[in-house]
């Protein structure tokens, strides 16, 4: 058993120690379940009496998705395993990203259904109003019922070895943790990455911005919200925030949303319309200049106050919220000693086989990787391709992945492969696309959400599938068919002939590979 002492809610020195070394505040019962879970207080485990010529089969730095995955594979595969967990493990995903993200969300969901009721039939009498300590308590407790999935009784009980601190590679072979080198044949670098801020805007560095490090620690919906970026983590949030009630502005530098990943058009009218109809504002094509700290808040429930430049316009705001991209995590970590190849910013760089293509023996994964999706499940994903290369000598593929990513807006916007006309023509494919709008999607009609589209792209005059584009309520379940059968290498064809129940909004995927079928058909005449 691992010797620890308990977090405790309520205690004025923990909850100091809690938000300055780990960003979690405030130290209710529920932070508390979290950290107990992910960051133990005073963590030491059994693990840290093997001495000597002790040798790990792999070890991995970092505790989120990639670090977890891997370590917990490895180690229920029989191998010597360890993980070495500085922060909070869950890493961004369980902490400050797609957990509380979703969670915010769902909150937002439920303000959008009152709003709608009465065209339901429901009459829900009085102002609908936000409670938003409620919103922000429930998404802690919810993180808090997902962290032993994360936390490190489920870890060693898997059979890792769980070390608590920083790790950092001295050679080849040799990690250092807590002033003790640990010797491993292989590594895994699953350092995650970090919010990238901008340096070119005036005063922001000294500014009390957000970013998603922070915000799911608020305790009072700022009035009025700016997000520099309009990426995923701004059109989520924006939403989320806008239909809680904040009054949200986001400075988008491109002329329109997904420009920069060459995303689909029509796809990027759709969801900002909705946005906007949510009470969100753009500014396209701009830059924010400046930032003037009015007010620095008190970092608990009295706001920040700024102003914020954004061409000719000066606008006031309590939350500044940058989400401007990632940034990876390679610094300070003895690369350079391990001979580990990186690339500030953008990450290790690793060959087809996810291992380093200057150290043999070590592997990277996730949003510390250069050139990969930043998302749980890739990394999830590339630490099952990483044990099953390092330990059992195989020589599975990053190239071949089939990887959706889903924006959980309201329409979702789900993607997978090339999925634009734009893409294809970047990399020079040509495409047939055949799209299903759920304008006359029955379930759609039903549900009163048939705004939205699937969009699925072939190979010129093929069935060979390149991609998709969904805007739907829920299109984050229904791209998985199309990546099913890009995976398996099933055409558009079978897609068509699959037989969808009826009525779902998932026959609009199957409508394309109908669509297909029938342009195909032989005539009779
Ligand atoms: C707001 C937001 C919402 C998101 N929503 C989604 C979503 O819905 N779906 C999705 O798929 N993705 C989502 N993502 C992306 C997802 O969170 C990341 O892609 C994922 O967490 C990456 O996992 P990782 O293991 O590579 O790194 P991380 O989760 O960053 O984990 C790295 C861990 O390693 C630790 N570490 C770093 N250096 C060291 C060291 N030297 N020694 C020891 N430990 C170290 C860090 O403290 C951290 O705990 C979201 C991201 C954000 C910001
Ligand atoms: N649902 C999900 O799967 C989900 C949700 C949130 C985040 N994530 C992942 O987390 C990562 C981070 O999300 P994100 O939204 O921060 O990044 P992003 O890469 O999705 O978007 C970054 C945005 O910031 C803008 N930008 C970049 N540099 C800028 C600058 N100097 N000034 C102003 N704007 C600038 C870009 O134009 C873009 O709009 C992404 O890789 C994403 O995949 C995934």
């Amino acid at each position: 058993m691992a010797s620890t002492s308990e977090w405790t809610p309520g205690d004025v020195e923990q909850a100091k120690e809690a938000r300055e070394k780990l960003d979690i505040w405030p130290l209710d019962e529920y932070n508390c379940k979290l950290l107990n879970e992910v960051h133990p207080r005073n963590y030491v485990s059994n693990a840290n009496k093997k001495e000597g010529s002790f040798v790990y089969d792999l070890i991995a730095i970092g505790s989120g998705a990639g670090g977890l995955v891997s370590s917990k594979q490895s180690a229920r595969r029989g191998a010597k395993s360890a993980m070495i967990t500085e922060r909070l493990a869950g890493g961004d995903c369980l902490n400050v990203g797609c957990v509380p993200s979703k969670a915010l969300i769902r909150s937002a969901r439920a303000v959008a259904q009152v709003r709608r009721a009465a065209e339901f039939g429901v009459i829900v009498s009085g102002e609908v109003t936000v409670d938003f300590e409620a919103v922000m308590a429930r998404l802690r407790r919810l993180r808090a019922t997902i962290a032993p999935a994360d936390g490190h009784p489920g870890t060693e009980q898997a059979g890792t070895h769980v070390y608590q601190g920083r790790g950092r590679l001295t050679g080849p072979n040799t990690v250092e943790v807590n002033g003790k080198t640990l010797k491993f044949e292989k590594c895994v670098l699953a350092m995650g990455g970090r919010p990238s801020i901008p340096s070119s805007i005036d005063g922001l560095q000294d500014a009390p911005f957000t970013t998603n490090e922070n915000l799911f620690n608020l305790q009072v919906l700022p009035p009025r919200m700016i997000i520099l970026g309009s990426g995923v983590v701004a059109l989520e949030m924006a939403q989320s925030f806008a239909l809680l009630g904040s009054k949200v502005t986001i400075v988008n530098r491109s002329s329109r949303l997904f420009e920069s990943k060459l995303g689909d058009d029509e796809a990027a009218n759709l969801i900002q319309n909705q946005l906007e109809k949510d009470g969100v504002t753009f500014l396209s094509s701009s830059t924010a200049q400046k930032v003037e700290t009015i007010n620095p808040g008190d970092g608990n429930k009295k706001l920040p106050l700024m102003k914020v430049t954004v061409g000719d316009k000066v606008l006031e705001c309590e939350c500044l919220l940058v989400a401007a991209g990632r940034a990876a995590n390679v610094e300070n970590c003895g690369l350079e000693e391990a001979n580990v190849d990186y690339e500030l910013g953008k990450g290790v760089k690793v060959n087809d086989y996810a291992q380093s293509v200057s150290n043999p023996s070590v592997y990277a994964v996730g949003d510390c990787c250069a050139g990969v999706p930043r998302l749980t499940h890739m990394s999830g994903e590339m630490a099952k391709l990483v044990v099953q290369n390092s330990l059992a000598n195989d020589e599975w593929k990053l190239s071949s992945l089939v990887v959706p990513a889903v924006a959980y807006t309201e329409p979702e916007y789900a993607t997978v492969g090339i999925a634009s006309e734009e893409q294809a023509k970047k990399q020079g494919v040509a495409c047939d696309v055949y799209k299903t709008s759920l304008e006359h999607n029955d379930r759609a009609i039903l549900e009163s959400s048939n705004i939205g589209f699937v969009k699925i792209l072939v190979k010129k005059d093929t069935d060979d599938i390149l991609g998709a584009t969904i805007v739907a309520e829920r299109a984050g379940e229904m791209i998985n068919e199309v990546s099913l059968a890009m995976k398996n290498n099933l055409g558009l064809y079978a897609i068509g002939r699959n037989i969808h129940p009826y009525p779902t909004t998932g026959e609009a995927v199957m409508g394309c590979g109908v669509q297909y079928i029938n342009k195909h058909l032989p005539r009779l005449d």
